[in-house]
């Protein structure tokens, strides 16, 4: 007889893949979205740039690596900010959000997404699910009441 793990405990336990990702932030205060490239799951959706980390990374490494390959900049310091959990149909992730101040480099989006630099409410949509609690911190640090972003 097999173990009774059901289907909703084997997907609970799933081991995280850790994300690092960008939280940029301009002079204006303004934030950088991106929106996910053709053929990836959530694609159109807007997100914070960022990606997998890979063997023996540190979630800096991982995300200097993935901005320049995505968006074609070299970023100054990555500040660690939070790390949230987010439990998708497709995969477990740590979402590791880092603010970065300063980088170098033209932005190119290599991978054809959009990018927007935005402020509160986000006026792009739709917003992927594991953005929207960064929406809220911003809010929350900055005072703003109200819905963060539009639903679909
Ligand atoms: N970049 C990013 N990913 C996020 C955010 N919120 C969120 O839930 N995610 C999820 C979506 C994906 O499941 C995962 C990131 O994986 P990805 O597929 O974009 O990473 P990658 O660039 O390494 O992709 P690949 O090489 O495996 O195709 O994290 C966010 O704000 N930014």
């Amino acid at each position: 007889m097999r173990g009774g793990i059901t289907v909703s405990e084997a997907t609970s336990e799933r081991t995280p893949v850790d994300v690092a990702v960008g939280v940029l932030i301009d002079a204006k205060g303004r934030f950088l979205l991106t929106s996910r490239p053709e053929g990836k799951v959530y694609a159109g959706y807007w997100e914070f740039p960022g990606g997998k980390l890979e063997a023996g990374e540190t979630v800096e490494e991982a995300l200097r690596r993935e901005l320049r390959e995505e968006i074609g900049i070299t970023i100054g310091a990555a500040h660690p900010w939070k790390v949230e959990l987010m439990d998708y149909p497709h995969a477990r992730v740590r979402l590791h959000f880092c603010k970065v101040f300063e980088w170098t480099g033209a932005f190119e989006m290599r991978e054809r997404q959009a990018m927007a630099w935005q402020t509160l409410p986000v006026e792009v949509t739709p917003v992927l699910p594991g953005t929207i609690p960064v929406l809220r911190w911003f809010a929350d640090e900055r005072g703003f009441a109200g819905a963060t972003h539009r639903e679909l």
